[in-house]
């Protein structure tokens, strides 16, 4: 699903995102990538959306070589990944369901498929009793599952998210990763930047290090 081969990312300013950098995820996979501020994780998630492109090596995403991908390709590209920000974006002057239903309004579906996807995306994240409502009107946890239900809606193949529990305590933080394992476990590829180490340890999924841009870990959490 992910190939990084020998991947480097120089900034024009000559600042060094990542330094050469290899490793493969699989399709269903579940990955951290984690790192001190700097060490590259924000850089590795902007290759992937094709907004940056690798100064050197090859990376492939899906089949494709986002260092080749032409710039009327990159719309097709992002439409088979999702991603989670810290500060999810809503929309506050949108009910739930408007903020969610707006990728697909974008791609032009029609209202009842709308209907149905925003649903079973309400439902995937358990606030299928919330759509109405406003984002004013719900928790911080609430609200990062409905940036997450967004994320979602329109069945990406691969889920981005850059430090999604940055701003929650940490039970609602290990709540909110419990919502990153469901979604995986019906097929999607999760990639998360995050620098929350003692929760990544509990969760025994793959966890790359960086460090100053360079891969000096690969291995199952916590071990
Ligand atoms: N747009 C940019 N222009 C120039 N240098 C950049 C740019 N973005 C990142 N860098 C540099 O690339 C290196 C890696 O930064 P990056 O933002 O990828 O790290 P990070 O691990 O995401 O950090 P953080 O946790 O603080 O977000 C840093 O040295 C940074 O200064």
């Amino acid at each position: 699903m992910i190939r990084f081969e020998q991947v480097a990312k120089r900034y024009p300013n000559g600042h060094i995102g990542l330094h050469e950098l290899s490793f493969r995820a699989r399709r269903g996979e579940f990955l951290f990538v984690t790192g001190h501020s700097g060490a590259g994780k924000s850089t590795l998630l902007r290759l992937l959306l094709a907004m940056e492109r690798p100064t050197s090596g090859k990376l492939l995403l899906a089949g494709q070589d986002l260092g080749q991908i032409s710039t009327a390709q990159i719309p097709f590209l992002r439409r088979q990944i999702g991603v989670v920000f810290q500060n999810h974006q809503l929309l506050f002057d949108r009910t739930v369901f408007n903020n969610i239903a707006l990728p697909l309004q974008i791609l032009g579906l029609s209202k009842p498929e709308i209907a149905k996807r925003v649903d079973s995306a309400l439902e995937r994240v358990s606030l299928s009793d919330k759509g109405e409502l406003f984002p004013a009107d719900l928790s911080t946890g609430q609200q990062q599952r409905v940036g997450i239900a967004r994320a979602i809606v329109h069945q990406p193949a691969l889920l981005l998210a850059d430090e999604p529990t940055g701003n929650l305590d940490p039970r609602l933080a290990a709540e909110i990763m419990g919502v990153f394992e469901d979604i995986n476990r019906l097929g999607t590829t999760v990639l998360i930047a995050s620098h929350d180490l003692a929760l990544i340890a509990r969760m025994r999924h793959r966890m790359l290090t960086l460090q100053r841009g360079r891969l000096i870990g690969d291995g199952e959490a916590g071990q």
